[in-house]
């Protein structure tokens, strides 16, 4: 069987199959009787190696951010919360209630992630300890009704102006 492309006239050879043990589905195989994209070209797959990599860096850093936003509601959460009578034990309403202990915490989870620097103890733990220092930083965002977008809009004024 050949089916024509109606744009722009190429033939895709198409053969249809069954498989045994599924009676009622088909696979078309299609083999491409010359170019297969209406540019003429063989293939459309025009993606370089390179733009892939550079995707796969959007994609983490749109990880990022949905991370710090998401950690960002949750802890607006806890402070919507504290209004309410009962609600469930959580370290976060602790630190918003208590401006001494968030001080304190930044302080102390600070300090242990410079520790580790001047112990010169292995990476392993580096990313635990500045996630540390980012959640509880971002409790004080929250007191000080900050949000963390105003932080990432320093960063990228000053990347900008570093260039
Ligand atoms: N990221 C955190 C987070 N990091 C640490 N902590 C708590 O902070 C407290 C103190 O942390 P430490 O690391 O100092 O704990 P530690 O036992 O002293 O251990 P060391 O550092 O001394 O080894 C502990 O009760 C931890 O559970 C956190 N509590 C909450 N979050 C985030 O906040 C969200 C809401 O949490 P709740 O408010 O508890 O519901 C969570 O889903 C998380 O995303």
């Amino acid at each position: 069987m050949k089916q024509k492309l109606p744009a722009n006239l190429l033939f895709l050879k198409v053969t249809a199959k069954k498989l045994e043990d599924q009676p009622h589905q088909i696979i078309y195989l299609g083999k491409p009787d010359g170019p297969t994209c209406h540019t003429g070209s063989e293939t459309c797959y025009f993606t370089s190696i390179g733009d892939l990599f550079k995707e796969q860096e959007v994609e983490e850093t749109n990880l990022a951010l949905t991370t710090l936003y998401s950690l960002e509601a949750t802890i607006s959460k806890r402070e919507l919360e504290l209004a309410g009578k009962h609600g469930k034990r959580s370290w976060t309403k602790r630190l918003l209630l208590d401006e001494n202990l968030l001080s304190s915490k930044i302080r102390e989870e600070a300090d242990e992630l410079c520790r580790m620097l001047e112990e010169k103890e292995d990476s392993s733990c580096t990313a635990s300890e500045m996630a540390d220092v980012i959640y509880h930083a971002m409790v004080l965002l929250r007191h000080k009704d900050v949000k963390i977008e105003n932080v990432l809009e320093v960063l990228g004024e000053d990347s900008l102006n570093r260039v």
